[in-house]
């Protein structure tokens, strides 16, 4: 559709106040799925709505929520203080995202749209007053919402007039199910909802029919990632594993992999190896997990988004409840999570300006690489998917792209050739790595950290909230295992780099601690910029074996 025939949010009949705040967010025009959603939404309907990942679905369904609220104050006759909205979602993490989104869209009226998030502090008793109070809006998870409803600190039977699910496909997944169910049954008979995702299952089919009421299905045709002008993504073959610590190897520390990265793995293990690995090399990286405690995880985010950390090694599986072996992500493991037990982590969170996600593991299912994937590329930004793949591979990769982009003729992944020979100077070093890295090593960094983490959190929580510039001290990305870490290591002799790449790869070494990218660092990475820089793909076969090593 054309930019002028985009319905704009001042054509929407939107509150002053809100457009205000929108205006401030620096939002010219509504996405796709916000143009879509929210007049659908103010008109009282119910909407099960599919959008691709960082598509501004959060506002999508926060601004009709708002919107309502506020003009029921405004119009009505005078109302008693009630929580009128309820917002749903399977992670803290998610939930505190949305807190933060509200807030920022009700900048100037805060005093009339009050927003709790239930999942922000371990102690109920914290968060009984703030419930007295009569929130407008309520965010939580599942679980946390259902605690409070059963003690008694929230009544939404009286006065929910919305409701939100978003992650819908998750959040009867992960055994929420049954919780859901008995939330359900202290709502009222009739609400408007609204169920969003970037994928859509099963479970979100028996969830339509338990909460919405002939709802207006979106599920909008643009594909569930977004196009190749804004989303580059390849695959590379490696041979063995030992190729891929290689590969990724070359691609930190020669700094080819350019901007802030996260790296997805498929376990826990596998992401403390990965950073002891990285570790020797002087190339820090925080590792992302359902492990560690709240205040941390978000304490990484918002350091990440801020700059500090380059690299950030994130797990999407299960955590603190045994993951179901052959579950795909998203798919039900209903009913066997334990009371805390939550989902990938980064599903859903709005990382900023991240130019590349690296599937170092290769996802375990087409919805786990589109959430993967998804973390970058949101909103306007460029951003480049590059996913790890064994020979044995080969068939699950081929199972994800039909998924995604059908049979059609021309593959989705591009290939991205990495002439493996000559970055061969390099093995005998990694191998010397990935060897340092033994079970022992990683059971012992595994503790340390949650011991430190712990630790961590009971100081942001009291010093912190006093001292919010100190949080900036905090970092989570020191050496776990500094016995194994090697000086020498942190070095790349000239004489190692690759003569094709030796204009252009810059030896990582390792920053200055506790300072963040200079400001020129934090500079989103221009359009045309592929952070994979060094290189350029072919979809033939090279002509010569020069000819896919080309100098950007
Ligand atoms: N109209 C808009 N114009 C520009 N940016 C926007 C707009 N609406 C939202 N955004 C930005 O887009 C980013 C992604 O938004 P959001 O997290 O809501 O995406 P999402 O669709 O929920 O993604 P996911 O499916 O991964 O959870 C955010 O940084 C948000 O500030």
């Amino acid at each position: 559709m054309a930019d002028s025939e985009v319905l704009s949010f001042e054509h929407m009949g939107l509150d002053p106040r809100l457009l205000q705040a929108i205006a401030e967010q620096g939002w010219a025009r509504p996405t796709l799925i916000q143009e879509k959603a929210i007049p659908l939404a103010l008109e009282g309907k119910d909407l099960l709505a599919r959008a691709r990942t960082g598509s501004g679905k959060t506002a999508a369904y926060a601004i009709p929520l708002l919107q309502h609220l506020l003009h029921r104050k405004a119009t009505g006759p005078v109302i008693e203080q009630a929580v009128r909205g309820l917002v749903l979602v399977p992670t803290k993490e998610l939930a505190r995202q949305a807190q933060t989104m509200i807030r920022q869209l009700t900048a100037y009226c805060a005093r009339d749209v009050r927003v709790v998030d239930v999942s922000a502090s371990e102690d109920f008793a914290f968060q009984r007053p703030l419930l007295m109070e009569k929130p407008d809006v309520v965010v939580g998870t599942p679980s946390r919402v259902l605690s409070h409803l059963l003690q008694g600190n929230l009544n939404l039977r009286d006065s929910l007039e919305l409701l939100v699910m978003d992650e819908a496909d998750l959040l009867f997944s992960f055994g929420f199910e049954e919780e859901l169910k008995t939330l359900l049954c202290h709502l009222p008979r009739i609400y408007q909802a609204f169920l969003m995702s970037a994928t859509f299952n099963e479970d979100v089919q028996a969830l339509k029919e338990l909460v919405l009421h002939n709802p207006v299905t979106l599920k909008l045709q643009e594909s569930q990632l977004p196009g190749p002008d804004q989303l580059q993504q390849f695959q590379v073959v490696c041979e063995t594993e030992e190729d891929k610590f290689l590969l990724l190897y070359a691609l930190l520390k020669l700094s080819l992999l350019r901007g802030k990265s996260l790296l997805f793995v498929n376990t826990l293990e596998r992401s403390y190896r990965l950073r002891l690995f990285l570790e020797q090399f002087s190339i820090p990286a925080c590792v992302l997990n359902g492990e560690l405690p709240l205040r941390s995880r978000c304490h990484i985010i918002s350091q990440f988004n801020q700059g500090f950390y380059d690299c950030v090694i994130a797990t999407d599986e299960e955590v603190l409840g045994a993951p179901v072996k052959g579950k795909r992500q998203g798919q039900g493991s209903k009913g066997e999570r334990s009371a805390d037990t939550e989902s990938g982590v980064a599903r859903g969170i709005d990382f900023h300006n991240v130019t590349a996600v690296l599937n170092f593991d290769l996802p375990p299912s087409p919805e786990a690489y589109i959430h993967r994937a998804g973390r970058t590329a949101r909103a306007n930004n460029p951003g480049t998917a590059l996913t790890f793949v064994l020979p044995t591979e080969r068939p699950q990769l081929k199972e994800i792209e039909e998924a995604l982009g059908g049979e059609s003729a021309e593959s989705m992944f591009l290939p991205y050739q990495f002439r493996m020979e000559e970055i061969e100077g390099f093995r005998y070093r990694c191998r010397d790595a990935m060897r340092s890295v033994t079970k022992q090593a990683i059971r012992e960094a595994r503790l340390k950290e949650i011991k430190e983490e712990l630790l961590h959190s009971e100081k942001l929580k009291t010093y912190f909230e006093d001292n919010p510039r100190d949080l900036q001290l905090l970092r989570h990305d020191r050496p776990l295992h500094p016995a194994v870490v090697k000086p020498h290591l942190g070095h790349v002799p000239d004489y190692l780099v690759p003569p094709t790449l030796r204009g252009i790869a810059r030896p990582h070494s390792r920053r200055k601690r506790n300072r963040p990218f200079t400001s020129h660092r934090k500079l989103k990475a221009p359009k045309t910029q592929n952070p994979l820089r060094s290189f350029k793909y072919t979809r033939k076969k090279p002509k010569t074996p020069a000819a896919s090593a080309k100098c950007s």
